[in-house]
């Protein structure tokens, strides 16, 4: 008799419609403890609903996602205690607190305080604007503030929405050493191909919201129906 209990988390033939539109069909992927997982594809392709589907933003029509094997019903206001941390597109900080505080609303439910969010400023190479305000930094700053927010509630589940956008060769850099030293398990959603390929163990291609190839960044690299999908668009 097995009990075997499936770790980490899974998405099961995951659907989701807008009206007549099919933003996702049939997608199914699993993000194992301490894997860095990516999901890509060209532009209108599925990512960000795949994203809002896992954070509770979106509820597919069809489908099951489960959490160390038990159904989950994700809900924006409780991925916390789940230990999930997500950071968003744009940079999700409230402009009337500092960095600091901003930093402390990740971490004030886990029962930790300032020393977990100064260590995650320090980590994202940003303590010295803890008093700063938001809205006062260039972004590629306000983006390494959004992964210390993140990073704060030291997640088991790290979930990055297109962390690379904005920023230049350099931050891009940073970022993909950042990713690759965290110990904990990361679900990447991103245009740049360059970090994904770097940084993941396994990525997930989504065209037209169908998943055409799931593998190692080698084998993604040597799919045909990738390079199909990427060089039959503008993009
Ligand atoms: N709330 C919504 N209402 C209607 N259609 C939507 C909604 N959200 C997404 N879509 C549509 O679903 C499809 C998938 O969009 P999604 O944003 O998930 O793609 P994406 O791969 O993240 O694209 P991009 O790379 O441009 O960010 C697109 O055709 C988009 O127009």
């Amino acid at each position: 008799m097995s009990t075997h209990v499936e770790q980490g988390l899974s998405l099961h033939d995951i659907t989701v419609r807008f009206g007549g539109l099919v933003a996702l069909e049939d997608v199914s992927l699993r993000v194992s403890p301490g894997r860095v997982v990516g999901v890509i594809g060209p532009n209108g392709a599925g990512k960000t609903t795949l994203f809002n589907v896992v954070c509770g933003f979106a509820v597919p029509q069809s489908g099951s996602i489960t959490l160390d094997g038990k159904a989950f019903s994700p809900k924006p206001h409780q991925l916390a205690r789940h230990g999930i941390a997500r950071t968003l597109q744009g940079v999700g900080q409230f402009n009337g607190m500092t960095v600091l505080e901003n930093v402390l609303v990740g971490v004030r439910h886990r029962g930790a305080g300032t020393a977990a969010a100064y260590e995650a400023l320090e980590r994202c190479g940003v303590a010295d604007v803890a008093d700063a305000y938001p809205a006062s930094l260039p972004n590629a700053r306000r983006k390494r503030v959004e992964l210390a927010r993140a990073l704060a509630s030291r997640p088991r589940i790290l979930m990055l929405d297109e962390p690379a956008g904005g920023l230049d060769g350099a931050e891009i850099d940073w970022l993909a050493e950042l990713i690759k030293a965290v110990d904990t398990t990361v679900l990447l959603v991103e245009h740049h191909m360059d970090l994904v390929m770097s940084v993941c163990d396994e990525i997930l291609v989504l065209d037209f919201g169908k998943p055409i190839a799931l593998g190692s960044p080698a084998e993604i690299r040597a799919d045909d129906k990738v390079t199909e999908a990427y060089l039959g668009t503008a993009a």
